[in-house]
C-alpha cells in the first residue's frame, strides 16, 4: 500500500521524548506484519496511519492523500479501517448494532450498514451471537466482534492492532484464513506479538524498535536471519530473536 511516513516525529506530551523519531517507512501493497518489542511504537504508528492522532514533524501520505489536510483526511477515512489495541464497547448493544454502526461512522447509509453487519459478524464466526448484546460475550468474542468492525464498510486499507490478542488457536487460524481471503482486494497492516505462522498470512515484515524501523523486507528475507541452529518450525522467533537479541 503506498502509506508512507516521512520522517514522522510523535511525542504523547510536549516534554516527553519522542515515541517515533524521524520515522521514514514506505508499506508496501499487500498483507504487512508489524513486529517489535512492548513499547516499540506500533500502535502509536498505527493510530498515526487511521488518522486519529497527527505527528508533530513529518508527513504520512496515502497515495495522493496528504494526512496532514483536512480534506484529504475526510476521504481517506473512508477508505481506513482501524482495530484499535482496546476496542471500546457500549454494553447495552448489540453485536449487529455495534457492527452496524461503525460502518455507518465509515460513511454507509445507515440501511446499507445494518444489511453489512451479519455478513461482517459471519466472517468472524459469530452469526448466532448477531443480536445478542456484546456485554453477554466473552473476551475473544467481543475481539471477533471488533475484527468485525473493521470488516464491515470494505475498506482499502485494514490496521489492525494486536487482533489475535484472546482468541483460542482454532480462532486464530480462522482469522489468518480471513486475511489470506483478503489477498489481493485490500492492504492490512496487522501489529502482533504471535509470529509462529505469519509465513502463510504474510508478504512483507516491519520491525519497529524504540520508534524506527529495525527491518523492512519480505517474510522470506526475514526468516533468512533465523540462527543455523533453530529448531525447525522456529525460523521466524529465531530471526526476530536475532534481530532484537538483546531487546527482548
Ligand atoms: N496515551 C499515551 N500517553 C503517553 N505515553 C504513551 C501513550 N500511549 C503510549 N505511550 C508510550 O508510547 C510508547 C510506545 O507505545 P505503543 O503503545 O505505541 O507501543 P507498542 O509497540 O504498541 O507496545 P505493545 O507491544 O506493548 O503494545 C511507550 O513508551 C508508551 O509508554
Amino acid at each position: 500500500m503506498p502509506l508512507n511516513y516521512q520522517s514522522c516525529t510523535f511525542r504523547y506530551t510536549a516534554r516527553s521524548r519522542p515515541v517515533l523519531n524521524q520515522l521514514n517507512l514506505n508499506f508496501s501493497p499487500g498483507h504487512t506484519v508489524l513486529l517489535g518489542p512492548n513499547g516499540a511504537g506500533k500502535s502509536t504508528l498505527l493510530t498515526l496511519g487511521a488518522s486519529a492522532s497527527t505527528p508533530q514533524a513529518g508527513r504520512i501520505r496515502y497515495g495522493d492523500l496528504d494526512l496532514a489536510d483536512r480534506r484529504h483526511v475526510r476521504t481517506y477515512r473512508h477508505k481506513v479501517s482501524w482495530l484499535p489495541q482496546r476496542p471500546g464497547f457500549l454494553p447495552g448493544m448489540t453485536c449487529r448494532e455495534h457492527v452496524a454502526y461503525v460502518g455507518w461512522l465509515k460513511g454507509m447509509r445507515e440501511r446499507d450498514a445494518w444489511n453489512a453487519a451479519p455478513e461482517a459478524i459471519e466472517r468472524v464466526g459469530l452469526t448466532d451471537k448477531l443480536n445478542n448484546k456484546i456485554k453477554t460475550l466473552s473476551g475473544g468474542q467481543q475481539q471477533r466482534i471488533a475484527i468485525a468492525q473493521a470488516l464491515v464498510h470494505d475498506a482499502e486499507v485494514l490496521l489492525l492492532d494486536e487482533p489475535t490478542v484472546g482468541l483460542d488457536p482454532h480462532q486464530r487460524r480462522r482469522f489468518l484464513d480471513l486475511l489470506i481471503s483478503l489477498r489481493g482486494t485490500v492492504h492490512v497492516i496487522v501489529s502482533t506479538h504471535d509470529i509462529g505462522d505469519l509465513d502463510q498470512a504474510f508478504d512483507e515484515v516491519v520491525v519497529l524498535e524504540a520508534g524506527r524501523s529495525r527491518f523492512k523486507g519480505t517474510v522470506k528475507e526475514f526468516a533468512g536471519h533465523h540462527a543455523s541452529d533453530c529448531a525447525p518450525g522456529r525460523q521466524l522467533e529465531s530471526a526476530y530473536a536475532a534481530l532484537l537479541g538483546a531487546t527482548e
